[in-house]
């Protein structure tokens, strides 16, 4: 349990987040499944991470941690080895689905688990496509743990149900491990980190944007050396904290702009918060930057576009938050996707906030918040879902009594350095 008291205690100064999850978690996949060794700079080393190395390091790959700096060694996915036990997928719901895409073409039989949250969450997004593709995956009621029998693929054309990033990467994965064409099509942008950072692997993959296309089976070949950037859904935490909070004036530095990324900015944004964003380069081909948040006292609500939700999914409930501080009501929409995450986002938004003393509601697809709300203190539940702890972490900054979050440690899933990084911001 954490207890803050830090009411209306401004967020100022230079920070640098950590490392991008979703790329720290594809380095280490398509490292492990090229030939050779690559280095990857600025991992994030969190619990999600630690499942993703520990699972191939199970099948075959060698990964040393130096700090910050990972080494990967492997023969490449055709030198994959049975493991002997089951592969344990804690908390990390794209450890999962990756994985699965990987591990339908391998032609040996594997079971995945995983903690009690996502043993919840479904694993039928992967499994249906995958089958159509020849995958031998059995589960009960399409949720971990599944065996993953290991067969022959074949590609597909598939057009995604639901807008997941992960959905798509399990798909092109298989693909590349698979015979022929494989072509998955998209209605709405999702993060395409796995598009960009695929060819640095040796690998031929085409994209429009809306559609990606590989064959298979390909080999892939060790990258040069990989540059993690920092996280813009962590770094969204401080963009909120700052926003809200009088006094705030905050810069953030070396931060990943990927624009399949940042929704979360641009709704901000439009909400006349007072945010700069710079690219200052790029590694690889993601595009890095920084981004410069001030106190922003005259918020107005926005309107919330399908199309642009996947593009701030992990923001969902710091938006959330923001809305409590604007003047008026603010509905936040087309949503359903938050109740597959690592709780039930959109109930844990409507519990945290209105514990806090908000008037939120909301129906199966979207959040209604009236403004402009005191923030009362008292106590939060995180359901040990990092986000929403850290989210609270935010919101005790303009608490006007003692805020305790329950479960905190659970920010150690994306997050290992937060408390730390809010010192830095305080101090
Ligand atoms: O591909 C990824 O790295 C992720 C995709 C998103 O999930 P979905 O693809 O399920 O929306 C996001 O919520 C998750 O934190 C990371
Ligand atoms: C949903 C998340 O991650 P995952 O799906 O990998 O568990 C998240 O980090 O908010």
């Amino acid at each position: 349990m954490k207890i803050l008291n830090q009411r209306q205690q401004p967020l100022t100064g230079t920070l640098q987040v950590p490392g991008d999850k979703s790329i720290s978690h594809r380095a280490i996949m398509f490292a492990s499944i090229a030939q050779g060794e690559t280095t990857i700079e600025n991992m994030l080393l969190s619990e999600d991470c630690y499942r993703t190395m520990d699972a191939f390091r199970t099948l075959g790959t060698e990964i040393t941690i130096n700090d910050h700096n990972v080494k990967v060694t492997s023969d490449g996915w055709k030198s994959f080895k049975r493991p002997d036990h089951p592969l344990y997928m804690g908390n990390s719901g794209t450890t999962a689905r990756l994985i699965t895409g990987i591990l339908a073409a391998l032609p040996f039989q594997t079971v995945l688990t995983g903690d009690e949250s996502l043993t919840k969450r479904p694993m039928n997004r992967v499994i249906d496509p995958l089958s159509q593709m020849g995958a031998m995956i059995e589960s009960a009621n399409h949720k971990l743990p599944i065996t993953i029998k290991g067969s022959h693929l074949s590609g597909i054309t598939y057009r995604l149900p639901v807008d997941s990033a992960q959905v798509k990467s399990a798909i092109i994965l298989a693909g590349l491990l698979s015979d022929g064409e494989t072509v998955v099509h998209q209605d709405n942008i999702t993060r395409d980190h796995t598009e960009r950072m695929l060819p640095a692997f040796e690998t031929d993959i085409f994209t429009d944007g809306s559609m990606i296309k590989v064959k298979g089976p390909q080999s892939l070949y060790a990258a040069n050396n990989l540059k993690v950037p920092g996280d813009i859904s962590s770094a969204a935490f401080w963009i909120a904290g700052a926003v809200i909070t009088p006094g705030s004036k905050i810069t953030l530095n070396d931060v990943g702009l990927n624009p399949t990324r940042t929704g979360f900015i641009e709704i901000l944004k439009r909400m006349n918060a007072r945010i700069n964003i710079e690219t200052t380069h790029h590694e690889g081909s993601e595009p890095i930057g920084t981004i410069e948040v001030e106190y922003s006292p005259d918020l107005t609500p926005t309107t919330i576009n399908r199309e642009e939700v996947a593009t701030f999914i992990d923001e969902i409930p710091l938006l959330a938050l923001v809305a409590s501080q604007v003047e008026g009501e603010f509905t936040i929409q087309h949503i359903e996707e938050l109740r597959y995450k690592e709780t039930d986002r959109v109930q844990a938004i409507v519990d945290t906030l209105s514990s806090l003393g908000v008037t939120v509601s909301s129906r199966e697809n979207d959040v209604t918040i009236r403004g402009k709300a005191s923030l009362k203190g008292g106590k939060i539940n995180s359901r040990g879902d990092h986000r929403i702890a850290m989210m609270g972490a935010i919101a005790s900054l303009i608490c006007e009594s003692t805020l305790e979050i329950d479960d905190e440690e659970c920010i150690q899933i994306s997050y290992p350095g937060f408390w730390e990084d809010m010192d830095t911001l305080r101090n």
